[in-house]
């Protein structure tokens, strides 16, 4: 491949290097450091409060960081030459004026930003908002005004997105649509950073995440990566009239037996067929015998756990 013909590949790169953001009581961010990667999708995850909004601001250079640096493709918001053919941002609800139609409201921000007129046309068919053009935004629901704040954050057809909490609102089919539609946009090899509390949706949406607590970095990387660390993994869970006798039976093996708050004992160290066979040997009648495997949102909450949000 020739010079003219390589980009590279870090021309769309978030960096983020010992951010920090003091308000006046509250360290909001404390010198966080993480990269996202083009062509994949970022989860942002923290408990609230924890400084995930403070940070996606700094990124956008709307909040002035008190120390660090966030920068994009290797420059920070600010130096970037067309920031909207750079960076599509949705960081809350779309607001509009309410009786401008959604066409008129994208033509409206192309104009500004010097895009060419049929960009507000392609944007909106993008999100599927076509049939509702010409409708009003005050008669826009939840969902279509989502879709309408991505198609504006689209208009520039921008090579990284940053949306805060995009799932907002949205019902299940909207959710279904935002996750093909953010996956998509990745496979073209965007980047795109997603801050989110849903952590079964982010489960299936992202392939890394950066987990954050108390404005500090918890964990980076990719979500299988992420969830295999976890000390505690795979693990049986049983219910059983007999757990003391299945206990015993387990007992001097590599078992580790803990009781859940309803009773149930979860177990540690040993596969669902081996307790099977341990319960069957010791005549212990079995009510459920699940094997348990960790998810985001264990992982999430064992990592974030006694860093309470609300600060
Ligand atoms: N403009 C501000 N002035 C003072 N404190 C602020 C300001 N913005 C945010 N904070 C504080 O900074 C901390 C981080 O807030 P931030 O909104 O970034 O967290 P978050 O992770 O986005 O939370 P949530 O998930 O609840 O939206 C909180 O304690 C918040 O109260």
């Amino acid at each position: 491949m020739s010079d003219g013909q390589s980009r590279p590949t870090n021309d769309a790169q978030i960096v983020v290097s010992g951010l920090s953001k003091q308000y006046r009581n509250v360290l909001a961010v404390n010198n966080l450091s993480f990269t996202v990667e083009p062509g994949r999708v970022t989860g942002f995850l923290g408990p609230n409060g924890a400084g995930k909004t403070t940070t996606l601001r700094m990124l956008l250079n709307l909040v002035t960081p008190t120390a660090g640096t966030a920068t994009i493709g290797g420059r920070r918001y600010p130096e970037l030459a067309e920031p909207l053919r750079h960076v599509g941002a949705v960081l809350e609800a779309s607001s509009a004026h309410k009786g401008r139609t959604g066409i008129n409201h994208l033509r409206v921000i192309s104009a500004a930003a010097g895009l060419p007129r049929q960009r507000a046309d392609e944007a909106l068919a993008l999100v599927g908002l076509t049939p509702a053009a010409k409708r009003k935004f005050k008669g826009y629901s939840l969902g279509m005004k989502q879709r309408l704040g991505i198609a504006a954050a689209m208009l520039g057809d921008p090579r990284v997105l940053i949306l805060d909490e995009p799932a907002n609102g949205l019902d299940p089919e909207g959710i279904r649509w935002m996750r093909g539609f953010l996956k998509g946009l990745a496979a073209e090899g965007r980047t795109v950073l997603v801050s989110s509390h849903l952590l079964s949706e982010m489960q299936l949406l992202a392939d890394d995440v950066v987990i954050i607590a108390a404005g500090q970095l918890v964990r980076q990387g990719p979500v299988d990566q992420v969830i295999g660390s976890m000390a505690q993994g795979v693990r049986v869970r049983v219910r059983t009239p007999q757990a003391e006798a299945l206990t015993s039976a387990l007992a001097g093996g590599p078992a580790r037996v803990q009781t859940d708050e309803h009773g149930a004992l979860l177990i540690a160290g040993v596969d669902a067929p081996t307790v099977g066979r341990a319960a069957l040997g010791a005549g212990v009648e079995l009510h459920e015998l699940t094997t348990e495997r960790p998810d985001l949102e264990r992982v999430f909450l064992e990592l974030t756990a006694g860093k309470a949000g609300i600060r």
